[in-house]
C-alpha cells in the first residue's frame, strides 16, 4: 500500500474549517494573551492587571487559556521537542533502561503504547464508575523534580542521548518558574494574596511528561482508540505545548454547574494553536480549591479536525503528533479542601478534605 502522510496539515491553515462538519468538532475561538506584561518590571500595574483579567476569563469561559510570551523560553521548548523525538526514536532496548513499572508507582520513565489506561480516570471526578475503554495510542516519558525524595527519575544511558537529562531538568525548572508566575497572575486575578497560590507548589510535586503518539490509520482512531482518550488533569495547571499536527480537544464548560453537577457530555472543540503558544488547562485540584469556580477541563487527543471518517481513503496516514506537558502540581502536603476564599454561607465547600498526594494517588492507580 502506497502511503501518503498528512503532513501538510497545520490547524492554523483551515482556520474556519467545516463549521458544519458534522463528524467534527468546531475549532475553538479563544484569543491568545501575550503574558509578557505580568513578567516585565517596567510596565504599569493596569497593563499586568489587564493580563490578569484576560487570563482568569479565558480560564473560567473555557477552562484553558492560550499564552504567548509565557516565559519558558521559545528556544527551550523547540529544543526540548527535537530531544523528544530522538528519545521516542531510540531503539527499544534503549528506552527499556528508563522503563515505567507495569504498576502506578514510581510514576517516572518511558511507557510503552498500551502500559498507561488514561480511561481507567475517565469521569472520575463526575463520580463515573465504569468508563468506556477507549485505549490511548501513545507512548510517554515521565520525570519528576530532581530533588524528589519520594519517586526517583529513570533515564536512558547519558551516552544513548547526550545532554537529554541536563536540558529536560533545565526544562522542567523553566516551566516551575512560569508557572509560578501564571499563579501569581491568577491569584491576583482572583482577589487572593499575591504570591498565595505559587507558594502551595513550592515542592515541585510537578511531573514534566513527552509524548509521543505514533503515525497511525486514522480510521483507527474511532472511538473504542483515541491518541488519548478524555480525562482531566490531575494537578493545578497544566502547560501544554502540541505540535502542528494538531488534535487537542476540550470539552465546552457548563457555566455555573460543578463536575459533579454535570450528567451528560459536551460536545469537544478543536483547539488551535501550537507551539511556542502554551495551552494552560484547568485540573482537578485547582477545581477543588477555587470550590468550583474554575472547573477541570475535559480534554483528549484525536485525529485533527480536517480528518475525518469521509475524508479518508486507504492511503493516508496520520504524522505522529508529539507534545509536552507540564502537570503542575500541589505540594504533596498540601490539602484539596476548597480554600475559606471560595467558601461562603451560599456555597458551602463542595469537596471534602484530601491531601494532595492522596487525591493523585487515588486517581493514578486507576490507570495502571
Ligand atoms: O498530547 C496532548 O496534547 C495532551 C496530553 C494530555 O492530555 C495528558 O497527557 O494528560
Ligand atoms: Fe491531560
Amino acid at each position: 500500500m502506497m502511503v501518503r502522510t498528512l503532513n501538510h496539515l497545520r490547524p492554523s491553515d483551515h482556520p474556519q474549517r467545516n463549521p458544519a462538519n458534522p463528524h467534527g468538532a468546531e475549532m475553538d475561538d479563544i484569543p491568545v494573551i501575550d503574558f509578557s506584561p505580568f513578567l516585565q518590571n517596567d510596565v504599569n500595574r493596569d497593563s499586568k492587571f489587564h493580563v490578569c483579567e484576560a487570563l482568569l476569563r479565558s480560564l473560567q469561559q473555557h477552562g484553558v487559556a492560550k499564552l504567548a510570551n509565557h516565559g519558558v523560553s521559545y528556544g527551550s521548548v523547540e529544543e526540548m521537542f527535537n530531544l523528544s523525538k530522538e528519545f521516542f526514536d531510540l531503539p527499544a532496548e534503549f528506552k527499556q533502561v528508563c522503563a515505567h513499572p507495569s504498576t502506578a508507582n514510581p510514576h517516572r520513565g518511558f511507557c510503552h503504547v498500551g502500559l498507561e489506561k488514561t480511561y481507567g480516570a475517565t469521569g472520575f471526578e463526575r463520580g463515573l464508575k465504569d468508563p468506556l475503554k477507549v485505549h490511548d495510542v501513545k507512548e510517554s516519558f515521565d520525570v519528576g523534580s530532581k530533588s524528589d525524595s519520594l519517586y526517583h527519575n529513570r533515564w536512558p544511558e547519558e551516552s544513548a542521548l547526550p545532554g537529554f537529562r541536563a536540558r529536560t531538568e533545565d526544562f522542567f525548572d523553566e516551566c516551575h518558574q512560569s508557572l509560578c508566575h501564571i499563579m501569581d497572575a491568577l491569584a491576583l486575578g482572583l482577589g487572593l494574596e499575591p504570591r498565595s497560590l505559587a507558594a502551595l507548589h513550592s515542592a515541585q510535586d510537578h511531573e514534566l511528561r513527552l509524548l509521543h503518539y505514533p503515525a497511525i490509520d486514522p480510521r483507527l482512531l474511532d472511538g473504542s482508540r483515541l491518541r488519548i482518550a478524555e480525562h482531566t488533569d490531575f494537578g493545578t495547571l497544566t502547560l501544554l505545548f502540541q505540535d502542528s499536527v494538531g488534535g487537542l480537544e476540550v470539552e465546552a464548560q457548563h457555566s455555573m454547574r460543578t463536575k459533579a453537577e454535570v450528567k451528560s457530555v459536551a460536545p469537544f472543540r478543536a483547539i488551535d494553536a501550537h507551539a511556542p503558544i502554551m495551552i494552560v488547562n484547568i485540573g482537578d485540584s485547582l477545581e477543588r480549591w477555587t470550590n468550583s469556580a474554575l472547573r477541570a477541563v475535559v480534554h483528549r487527543v484525536t485525529k485533527p479536525q480536517p480528518i475525518n471518517d469521509t475524508d479518508t481513503v486507504e492511503t493516508l496516514l496520520l504524522p505522529p503528533r508529539y507534545s509536552i506537558a507540564f502537570f503542575g502540581k500541589p505540594d504533596r502536603t498540601q490539602s484539596l479542601k476548597p480554600l475559606s476564599n471560595f467558601v461562603t454561607a451560599a456555597r458551602p465547600a463542595i469537596w471534602p478534605e484530601i491531601s494532595a498526594h492522596a487525591y493523585n494517588q487515588s486517581k493514578l492507580v486507576r490507570q495502571f
